[in-house]
């Protein structure tokens, strides 16, 4: 039987080792990004120290941790970017291989995809669904 797997209350924050863990994640992610020729440039003028913060803060709530989110909402720092689609699915890759790199076991894997899935109409270029 697999019930408790079911049923427990372990998040995947905790699963994955919590904060220590997330930071990590975070720091990885962006010296991939930062090392990508494709991407860095969207980065030249960003504060990447307060960048990590926030990208750390989203993905523990993404991962069922605590909510302590600062930053702004997605639409508002990135439509003014212009991210074409391309660029998007590169960042994903680019979330997913670190996360596969640290071991992250891949039902968590899953479903940070999904939710960077749902968040495509925020981020990419023209997307902007905000229902008004
Ligand atoms: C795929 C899902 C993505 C998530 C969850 C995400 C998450 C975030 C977060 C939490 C922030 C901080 C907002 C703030 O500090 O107020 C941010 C900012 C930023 N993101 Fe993303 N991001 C995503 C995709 C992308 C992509 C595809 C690019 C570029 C190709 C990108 C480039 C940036 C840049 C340049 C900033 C800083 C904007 C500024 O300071 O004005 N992001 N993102």
């Amino acid at each position: 039987m697999t019930v408790t797997e079911d049923t427990t209350p372990v998040s995947h924050f905790e699963r994955i080792g919590g904060a220590s863990s997330v930071k990590t994640a975070v720091e990885l992610f962006y010296e991939r990004v930062l090392a990508d020729p494709e991407l860095a440039g969207y980065f030249a003028e960003v504060e990447m120290a307060g960048q990590r913060r926030h990208l750390a803060q989203m993905l523990t709530v993404v991962l069922g941790g605590p909510n302590e989110y600062t930053g702004r909402d997605l639409a508002t720092a990135h439509q003014p970017l212009n991210i074409p689609v391309a660029h998007y699915v590169r960042v994903g890759e680019h979330l997913t291989a670190t996360l596969t790199q640290l071991g992250v076991p891949g039902d968590v894997i899953t479903d940070v995809q999904a939710v960077l899935a749902q968040v495509q109409d925020q981020v990419v270029a023209g997307g902007d669904r905000a229902d008004a």
